[in-house]
């Protein structure tokens, strides 16, 4: 079977890797030349508790071939969407889009291609150099089947537990809007304060700046209270992560903050609701990272 992934990242190196693995034919699309050059030559690394196994699927530049693959992974950043929808136009491939947030639904919703799905992907990944990554956190990958729900079924033996799982999801977009709640309260605020997540929970004063945070979350999305619970387990369980926010900081790009709080504030916008808090966390970040 042919698998594409797009964005060689920390998450499509950890597609590409674990599909090659898995007996798929897989290529790779890069931005650079370089990236693929370096890749097609030295493979793709995963350090997983400190072992390192390397799998060379196919690398290059998007673009430079046409798209003849059976399935294609998208694992570029939500903002880079649009960026790569024109390569698609003119392919026969089933597609899964691997975003946080919820901003992209509404693009995906609109698209020609017949077979369109969304991965959530519980997995933690982070690259370390052009063609090697860190598996810092073992998941699942949710599947939600926007359209094509049939076309979808050969691909799932490809993921294999216990490292790599799938799950399809019927109620899919209750798993995006859960994330998007985690997504909303962890990440803008780690990224202000630059603490690992696990502080947000640890600090008192940073404790109840997320609880306010999630009071806006809730209202805009009419959520129950109950889901806090669930947003301090997460915290919990990824207590010395840096969220992906934060990294985006640091390193001086562009982050996911429209994803993820400006998809918050137009559904506020929407519905006439004030949340000035999350307006605060939009400004801050684009201050922080323009
Ligand atoms: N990392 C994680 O643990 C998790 C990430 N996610 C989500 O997965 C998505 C990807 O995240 P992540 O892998 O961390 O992000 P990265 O920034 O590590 O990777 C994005 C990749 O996309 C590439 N890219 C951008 N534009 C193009 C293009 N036009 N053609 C080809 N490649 C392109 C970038 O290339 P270049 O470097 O050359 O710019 C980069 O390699 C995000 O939406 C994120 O929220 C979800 C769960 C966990
Ligand atoms: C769940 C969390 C907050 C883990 O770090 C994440 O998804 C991110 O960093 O983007």
């Amino acid at each position: 079977m042919k698998i594409g992934v797009i964005g060689p990242g920390a998450i499509g190196m950890l597609f590409a890797f674990y599909l090659q693995k898995a007996g798929a034919s897989v290529t790779i699309y890069t931005r650079s030349m370089e990236q693929a050059e370096h890749i097609s030559r030295f493979g793709i690394s995963c350090n997983l508790d400190g072992q390192v196994e390397t799998q060379f699927p196919d690398a290059v530049p998007l673009g430079a071939i046409a798209i003849e693959d059976d399935y294609v992974f998208v694992a570029v950043k939500q903002y880079d969407i649009g960026l790569v929808l024109p390569h698609l136009q003119r392919t026969q491939a089933r597609f899964v889009f691997l975003q946080n947030g919820m901003g992209h639904l509404s693009l995906l919703q609109n698209m020609q291609q017949k077979c369109i799905a969304v991965g959530i992907v519980e997995h933690g990944a982070r690259k370390e150099t052009a063609g090697s990554f860190v598996h810092t956190g073992m998941g699942v990958t949710k599947l939600g089947i926007l359209a094509g729900e049939e076309e979808f079924q050969a691909l799932l033996p490809l993921f294999q537990a216990p490292y790599f799982p799938i799950l399809v999801e019927k109620n899919w977009e209750e798993v995006l809007r859960s994330k998007l709640i985690v997504n909303a309260c962890i990440n803008p605020l780690t990224a202000l304060y630059r603490v690992r997540n696990g502080v947000l929970l640890t600090n008192p004063a940073f404790h109840n700046a997320m609880k306010q945070v999630f009071s806006e979350v809730i209202f805009v999305l009419d959520e129950k209270e109950e889901r806090w619970e669930h947003v301090c387990n997460v915290c919990r369980k990824t207590a010395e992560n840096q969220s992906s926010m934060l990294t985006d900081v640091k390193l001086g790009r562009e982050t996911e903050i429209d994803a993820i709080i400006g998809y918050l504030l137009m559904q506020a916008e929407k519905q006439n609701k004030q949340v000035p808090l999350l307006a605060f966390l939009q400004q801050s970040i684009k201050g922080l990272a323009p």
